[in-house]
């Protein structure tokens, strides 16, 4: 399918009818992202029968809802088709920082026909994935001490979910490690040109690769000595924010700074304490911790500061095949701080409110691939 068809297509896919499958409770309950998401469904599902194709029929469409008292189950957690250990580690009810985890995703091929893979075979593909063999390793090899702090980690996240607190809030932990909402598949990357993620990188708005700079010394000064040509280290612009990284030329949209370097841990704790860990996912858990407080070996990314509002930050973070790297979403000039959004619980501790986080009109830029999308309010 040509580029402009596809569009068009996911244009008409925002008026597609979904209400029919479920309850208006269920339909308040879902963000305008998750109702495209359903909508999109719907509408490859009902393309492919058009065009002959063998089509899998989404499980959301087949529970047709006659009479919207019925008691139902939640509409989101019918969604059989989504691999069975992503969909354990998925908080129920949507937020802004869940990533979807069913977008449109285009593998590297020349047959275009691939452009919509069917829930079966995507199923399989999760059965067997041909990536993460190290961090599956790394899984079968963590503590009973990860696997306990992950469990009391979601138990919290749930807790914060519920919208009326019968009792007072205890005071939850502190979280300062740097946290993304990783899918069970981290080797799909997101295009905002062409709003949709490619395995690999977009063929056609590929990225910039900005490599960091050789590094021959064992000593704290290594992490510096790494810096690219084109950025420098100096005080950040926001107060009380230490050293920060400066642009001292154009990047383009799209260029890639990373991997974060750092020392890989399992010990939450210690990834807590230092404020320079980013969190791991393997198939939705946490699964190990990247630290760059040490600073012998990490890279210059440990010195780049957390945006406190939309218009200040030109980077996103993602994972990819289980590292994290940077990516500019805009041009940034010459003089410019490089800006990363460390996550919401990361933001707290550092006193930023993110308004748009939580405005209507939902953030266009904040980390993961789901998140820095165009987003339009659909209805
Ligand atoms: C990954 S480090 C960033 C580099 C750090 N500025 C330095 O000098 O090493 C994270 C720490 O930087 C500071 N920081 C980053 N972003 C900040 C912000 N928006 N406001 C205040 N402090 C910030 C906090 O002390 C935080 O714990």
């Amino acid at each position: 399918m040509e580029q402009s068809d596809f569009r068009k297509f996911e244009e008409d896919a925002r008026s597609g009818d979904i209400e029919q499958y479920c309850t208006k409770t269920q339909m308040a309950s879902l963000s305008d992202y998750e109702k495209l998401r359903y909508r999109n469904m719907k509408k490859n599902y009902e393309m492919m029968v058009k065009m002959g194709l063998p089509a899998q029929k989404p499980e959301f469409m087949k529970k047709q809802i006659k009479n919207p008292s019925t008691k139902q189950t939640d509409f989101a957690s019918e969604e059989e088709w989504k691999p069975s250990s992503s969909k354990q580690n998925i908080a129920q009810k949507p937020t802004f920082m869940q990533r979807s985890k069913k977008k449109r995703r285009v593998k590297h091929t020349d047959d275009s026909d691939e452009e919509w893979r069917p829930s079966s075979e995507k199923a399989k593909k999760s059965a067997n994935p041909p990536v993460f063999k190290l961090l599956k390793k790394t899984r079968k090899a963590k503590s009973e001490k990860i696997e306990q702090t992950c469990a009391d980690e979601k138990s919290r996240k749930k807790e914060e979910n519920k919208e009326v607190h019968r009792y007072p809030q205890r005071q939850l932990p502190r979280t300062n490690y740097m946290y993304l909402e990783v899918p069970d598949d981290d080797e799909f990357i997101y295009c905002e040109d062409c709003e949709r993620e490619y395995e690999g990188d977009c063929p056609v708005h590929p990225c910039i690769h900005i490599y960091d700079s050789k590094s021959t010394t064992k000593s704290e000064e290594r992490s510096m000595e790494t810096l690219p040509e084109g950025l420098s280290v100096r005080e950040s612009r926001i107060p009380n924010a230490g050293l920060g990284v400066f642009a001292d030329q154009t990047f383009q949209q799209r260029s890639r700074f990373g991997p974060y370097e750092g020392e890989v841990t399992t010990d939450p704790d210690k990834a807590h304490s230092t404020g320079y860990a980013w969190q791991i996912h393997t198939d939705g858990t946490t699964s190990h911790y990247i630290d760059a407080n040490n600073k012998i070996k990490s890279n210059w990314m440990r010195y780049v500061n957390c945006a406190r509002n939309e218009d200040e930050q030109n980077l996103i973070a993602y994972q990819y095949k289980g590292q994290i790297f940077y990516r500019s979403f805009k041009d940034i000039a010459q003089g410019t701080e490089l800006l990363v959004w460390y996550g919401q619980d990361y933001g707290k501790d550092l006193g930023i409110d993110r308004l748009d986080i939580k405005s209507l009109l939902k953030p266009r830029y904040i980390n993961g691939e789901g998140r820095h999308c165009t987003y339009r309010v659909v209805e």
